[in-house]
């Protein structure tokens, strides 16, 4: 009897609009993310000069980066670069820093056009916030790569600051006390408490207006959240929940990531 583990065909379903992808392994999964995202980013850059494009970070979007920085050809001169997140007051030598990590994995890598940091240290939060909207609202990105947490968080958008109505289009949030334990499970900081306690995000309403949401989400640690995801009302108790509802969503899926969704795929 085959077990989830060595199931090495690829598998999918949909989950009313959502479509969603299960492969063998983290990099076959990363690698299918990566050719998605390629294939859109060519289609924009035959109708756009420049097209706005958010990009995730954490360790579920690691396969995926390392694959498309790796592909050839594609039109990156015409990309302008913004990401989801990153902590306030954090340094960018920091491990943990997302402009770090996008720097190492991303831009340093490939030409990009232009890339959108969100400083985090910056004296004057509601000013990086109001000019990274202005920004994002000016770019109107038509793709945005994602990344589900262990909480069901949406970038920063823990389960007690979710709005899925919310005003806002970037703002500073409190972090989940749970979320910030989850941070030092894939070692990016020794403690919780050396996790900072705010953050500076993109809300749910500016995720959900781009037209075209990527989700890679690896590892065992998320099997939980993805069965919650899928099945669980609409709600903020779990934020990626309302990825239901967005018209073009694909989530990408390892074995591991897929563990406790026996029941949408027969073959296990
Ligand atoms: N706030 C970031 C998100 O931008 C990311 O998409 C998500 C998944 O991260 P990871 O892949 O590290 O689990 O949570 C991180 O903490």
């Amino acid at each position: 009897m085959s077990t989830q583990a060595n199931i090495d065909t690829i598998r999918r379903f949909k989950v009313g609009t959502m479509n969603v992808e299960v492969y063998p392994s983290r990099e076959s999964m990363g690698a299918a993310a990566a050719r998605a995202t390629a294939e859109a980013m060519t289609q924009l850059a035959l109708s756009q000069d420049m097209m706005g494009v958010i990009f995730a970070t954490g360790a579920s979007q690691l396969a995926t980066l390392d694959a498309l920085t790796k592909i050839d050809g594609l039109p990156w001169s015409k990309v302008s670069g913004f990401h989801l997140d990153e902590y306030v007051a954090l340094p960018i030598e920091h491990l943990a820093s997302f402009r770090g990590y996008l720097r190492k994995n991303l831009t340093d890598k490939v030409p990009i056009g232009t890339f959108n940091e969100v400083d985090g240290t910056a004296a004057d939060l509601d000013e990086v916030c109001r000019s990274y909207a202005e920004k994002l609202r000016a770019a109107n990105p038509q793709l945005c790569l994602l990344g589900i947490g262990e909480n069901g968080h949406l970038a920063f958008n823990d389960p007690p600051v979710a709005d899925f109505n919310d005003p806002l289009d970037v703002k500073v949030v409190k972090l989940d006390e749970a979320c910030r334990i989850q941070q030092t499970a894939e070692g990016w900081f020794k403690t919780a408490n050396d996790v900072p306690e705010r953050a500076v995000t993109l809300t749910i309403p500016t995720m959900l207006r781009v037209p075209k949401l990527i989700v890679s989400v690896p590892g065992t640690r998320k099997a939980g959240i993805m069965r919650r995801s899928l099945t669980e009302e609409i709600s903020t108790a779990c934020p990626a929940t309302i990825l239901r509802t967005h018209p073009d969503v694909t989530i990408y899926l390892d074995n591991d990531s897929a563990s406790e969704l026996a029941d949408f795929l027969p073959s296990y």
